[in-house]
């Protein structure tokens, strides 16, 4: 396989290497990813997290294993437990289904091809959204976003970032508001880092203060990412991403989603039939890992921690995707569907 370099993956003489994102800000530590349980463990801990960014780790790990000599029984076996490491995002199922069909029409090389091909659909998919959703953008916008979206979660630019970041290098002089994002802080911990290496201003906020800015008239448009849309629209995204769509539309506020086409599921009818992640306790309870320890609920506090949640196509301002911007006209009469 080709040497390839992201922002939070890398591939060097047949190595993948993963930055550890449940460190950050903290610390840049590049771990080796060798093994395919050891990349399960990776996306369940979210040292590798974002639609996107899972999908192509994935397959890169398994080409990687394919080259140096996996059977192909093998192959299917491991990828097949990939798939089904996080259960909400699609991106992950979309990308190794194209590389099993792949691995039908010669095995192992085209599984590499399909794979370095994944890598860079990635990037020029998220530039062509980036533009798209930077033509939505007006100068002096105060635009906010929830978790995080940009180089960390895919190998481009990013989805929602990608349109800020756009916004920003055109010269539109945005502000952007990041959510913390509880419980795990994709926001504080990873946008906050990805707008200041950047440039980007921006201004951190608890979840619980997007309301009060709104009502101040503080927030002009928001941009959030997917990590699935159903045929009709609905989108699962971060737990939170409902209460700012609900916000938005109580406030007349242009509320957008971004991702690329990969991100879509047409077999998914509606947001329903999304399955929703249930993490652990403890990740509401407190912190640990590179943060420390602390605990602040009872010990034997019970807990519900669903980690995405889904937003009803009608609250959403559009879907702006790599192939075009799409209204909720376009989703009712079928256009988003024939993207
Ligand atoms: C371009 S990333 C889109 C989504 O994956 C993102 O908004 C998100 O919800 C990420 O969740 P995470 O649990 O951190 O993987």
């Amino acid at each position: 396989m080709n040497d390839l370099h992201a922002l939070s993956i890398f591939v060097d003489d047949n190595q993948l290497s993963i930055l550890d994102q449940t460190q950050l800000p903290n610390k840049k530590q590049w771990l080796v990813c060798d093994s395919i349980d050891s990349m399960v463990l990776m996306i369940q801990k979210l040292q590798i997290r974002g639609a996107p960014a899972i999908g192509i780790a994935a397959c890169l790990l398994l080409a990687i294993k394919a080259e140096k000599g996996l059977a192909e029984e093998d192959f299917i076996r491991n990828a097949n437990r990939l798939r089904a490491a996080r259960p909400t995002a699609v991106n992950l199922m979309n990308n190794i289904d194209s590389l099993l069909q792949a691995s039908k029409t010669g095995y192992p090389k085209s599984v590499v091809d399909e794979a370095e091909r994944l890598f860079y659909e990635d990037i020029e998919l998220c530039n062509k959204l980036s533009e798209l959703g930077n033509s939505l953008i007006s100068p002096n916008s105060n635009i906010l976003t929830h978790c995080n979206t940009g180089g960390l979660a895919t190998v481009g630019v990013g989805t929602a970032i990608g349109v800020i970041r756009k916004a920003h290098g055109s010269g539109k002089n945005v502000k952007v508001w990041v959510g913390e994002t509880r419980p795990l802080l994709q926001g504080g911990r990873l946008t906050a880092w990805e707008m200041g290496e950047l440039g980007v201003p921006y201004r951190l906020i608890c979840d619980s203060m997007a309301a009060m800015l709104m009502a101040r008239g503080e927030v002009d448009c928001i941009f959030v990412g997917a990590d699935r849309i159903a045929a009709n629209g609905d989108f699962a995204n971060k737990i939170g991403t409902y209460n700012l769509a609900v916000l938005a539309s109580y406030h007349e506020i242009p509320f957008y989603v971004v991702a690329p086409h990969t991100t879509v599921d047409l077999a998914c009818e509606n947001g329903n039939l999304i399955p929703i992640e249930e993490r652990n306790a403890s990740e509401v309870k407190g912190v640990s890992g590179g943060f420390g320890d602390c605990i602040w609920a009872p010990e034997g506090a019970p807990v519900y921690n669903p980690a995405f949640d889904v937003t009803p196509a009608h609250l959403v301002s559009a879907w702006i995707l790599d192939t075009g911007i799409y209204r909720v006209e376009d989703v009712q009469t079928g256009k988003l569907a024939r993207r």
